[in-house]
């Protein structure tokens, strides 16, 4: 079975269309202003407009409260949020009820110490996005082309489906597929040529990579 990949942060109508022609399953839209990925409510629901069908939409957000979900859901066709701050797993509960939208949470793993957050998101999340963390003092709570030590997770399962991210590049992801078994991936950083700048090559080589 083929592994499904999400492109995240996707800003522009270019780099969507490379996630699109190369064959990703989903596509992420960063709604955090300080991130070089970022986009505007408006430009997400103009560039969601693009997505075919079959492909998930995912709004990306951070300790977004209310009214600014409520202004992105509003305006944009979305099929997933994913909460990539420090939403507690009882907020996780409350966005998943208050807009029916199945919710991936993010969970930084540095160390063994951090497994123990996956089983309780777990339990209350649609999925689970298992990512590097980030470092201390990072400007970005992801996003940050990093990788965490994939043997932590090795032969690890949770009841809901999960993603592996943080680092994963064309050159890399074979191996991480391998360690984890992962059968989704997110990448954001491994695509782009700079900050927000995705590349149609490298999206193209990471989707083929994903197909083995
Ligand atoms: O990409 C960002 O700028 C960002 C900002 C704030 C929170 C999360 C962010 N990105 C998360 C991701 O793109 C991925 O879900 C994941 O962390 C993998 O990123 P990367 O290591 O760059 O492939």
């Amino acid at each position: 079975m083929p592994v499904s990949v999400k492109i995240c942060g996707l800003s522009d109508k270019a780099g969507l269309e490379a996630a699109v022609a190369a064959g990703a399953r989903y596509v992420g839209f960063v709604f955090f202003p300080k991130s070089p990925r970022a986009v505007t409510v408006e430009q997400a629901a103009a560039l969601a407009l693009e997505v075919p069908m079959g492909i998930a939409k995912v709004a990306l957000v951070v300790d977004a409260d209310d009214a600014t979900l409520d202004e992105i859901v509003g305006a944009v066709p979305l099929d997933m949020l994913q909460l990539h701050g420090r939403e507690t797993p009882e907020r996780v509960a409350e966005i998943r009820a208050r807009y029916g939208l199945p919710v991936m949470k993010a969970v930084g793993v540095a160390s063994k110490a951090d497994l123990a957050a996956l089983d309780s998101y777990a339990a209350v999340a649609d999925q689970i996005l298992v990512d590097a963390k980030a470092p201390a003092g990072a400007a970005l709570p992801g996003g940050n082309g990093l990788a965490f030590d994939w043997r932590l997770i090795a032969g690890r399962r949770w009841p809901v489906p999960w993603m592996l991210a943080g680092g994963l590049t064309p050159g890399n992801l074979a191996e991480a597929i391998e360690k984890t078994g992962a059968r989704q991936v997110d990448v954001s950083s491994g695509v782009e040529s700079a900050p927000g700048a995705k590349d149609a090559a490298l999206v193209a080589a990471f989707l083929d990579a994903a197909r083995g």
